[in-house]
């Protein structure tokens, strides 16, 4: 997909900005607590609902102002003309798809892909496991239309079996609930399982560029119960005693989460930060091919403030390889980085200023 417009009214310190990026590269330089991140914050807030920095009542909203709203146009993977248009009171939202009105705020994420890159992101590796598992149902949501029927049954019989738990019923009661949780997670974990054998090769593929020196990397999949040995309608009868008592469900793809080995890491030796940093930014760079692959179109891909995050041999490479797919980029930084000439020269260059855009 192709951003071509992006009208955003305060988020954050944008009071008022109009960005027209271009394909290729787009550098927004800026100093620091200019307004850089926010402008990403507003792109990823219509490709997932939310932003990458929490929640939109936690201070997205500008200051003293009701309201946010950020309007996109954009090309498809099919060359059609689309645009969508979100704004948020912290409370409610108001989303608009193509000039009509958007059921839910799903849909306009559906149809926006985006995949971010952030300071925050070696989450990806070094955090806890919702941002994987986050990173997992993202690809599915876009690539795997049975997905969100699936995850939408799975998280109510959660809620109904949690609800129960906490009210300590009788057993028997839980048995239709059990079920309901059994079959949608027996689905939900192999559509994540074979997500993730697709992904592999591909994740083998960028950290291999970036981390040659580690060996081969792997995808390690945990479903969140013991799915070699049982199924989980048994998982769930194993954990009942244990879940009355603790009043929430212990086991189930709720809990599921993955991990990247290497071929030469011996044993459970730790990754420096570094490359930490770099196996996240691997994995997003996979995640963005693999859904070309599967959609036939990147995802729009941005990158902020990566040159802080890497040295200047790891920028050119990752800048390099994701320009060279055709991808449009948008990419932060508080100065053009140095290596950015020749092939990869920016298309088009924005500075921000105190809550202010210019370009060139
Ligand atoms: N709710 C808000 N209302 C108004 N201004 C805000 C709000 N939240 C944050 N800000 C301001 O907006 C700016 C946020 O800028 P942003 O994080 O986008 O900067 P940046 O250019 O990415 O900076 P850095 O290089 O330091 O990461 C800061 O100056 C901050 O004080």
């Amino acid at each position: 997909m192709r951003l071509t417009r992006l009208d955003i009214q305060n988020l954050r310190c944008l009071a008022d900005v109009e960005f027209r990026p271009v394909p290729g590269l787009n550098l927004v330089t800026g100093g620091n607590g200019a307004g850089k991140t926010s402008l990403m914050e507003a792109v990823h807030l219509l490709g997932y609902g939310r932003s990458f920095r929490g929640r939109v009542r936690d201070g997205l909203i500008r200051s003293g102002q009701p309201a946010l709203s950020v309007y996109a146009e954009w090309q498809d993977g099919q060359g059609r003309a689309r645009r969508a248009g979100l704004r948020h009171t912290g409370g409610d939202w108001e989303a608009r798809l193509d000039g009509a009105p958007a059921p839910s705020l799903t849909e306009l994420c559906a149809e926006l892909a985006v995949v971010s890159f952030e300071p925050g992101s070696h989450e990806l590796i070094a955090g806890g496991s919702e941002h994987r598992r986050r990173f997992l149902d993202w690809a599915l949501f876009h690539v795997e239309p049975e997905f969100l029927p699936v995850w939408r049954r799975y998280a109510r019989a959660l809620k109904q079996r949690n609800a129960l738990l906490k009210r300590g019923p009788s057993p028997g009661a839980l048995d239709p609930w059990d079920q309901e949780l059994a079959s949608a997670g027996e689905q939900l974990s192999s559509l994540r399982a074979d997500y993730l054998a697709r992904l592999e090769p591909v994740l083998a593929g960028t950290a291999g560029e970036f981390l040659p020196e580690l060996g081969r990397a792997g995808l390690q999949f945990l479903p969140g119960w013991r799915r070699a040995e049982h199924p989980l309608a048994d998982a769930l009868l194993l954990a009942r005693e244990r879940d009355l008592v603790q009043g929430y469900t212990s086991v189930g793809p709720h809990r599921a989460d993955w991990r990247v080995d290497y071929l030469g890491l011996p044993g459970r030796e730790a990754l420096s930060r570094g490359q930490e940093k770099l196996t996240a930014l691997a994995c997003v760079l996979a995640q963005a091919r693999s859904f070309a692959a599967d959609r036939g179109e990147w995802p729009l891909v941005c990158l902020d403030d990566l040159a802080s995050e890497l040295d200047q041999a790891h920028l050119r490479q990752a800048l390099g390889s994701v320009l060279a797919s055709g991808a449009q980029v948008l990419l932060t930084a508080t100065e053009a980085p140095a290596i950015l000439t020749g092939e990869l020269l920016p298309a088009a260059t924005f500075h921000v200023e105190r809550g202010q855009l210019r370009t060139g």
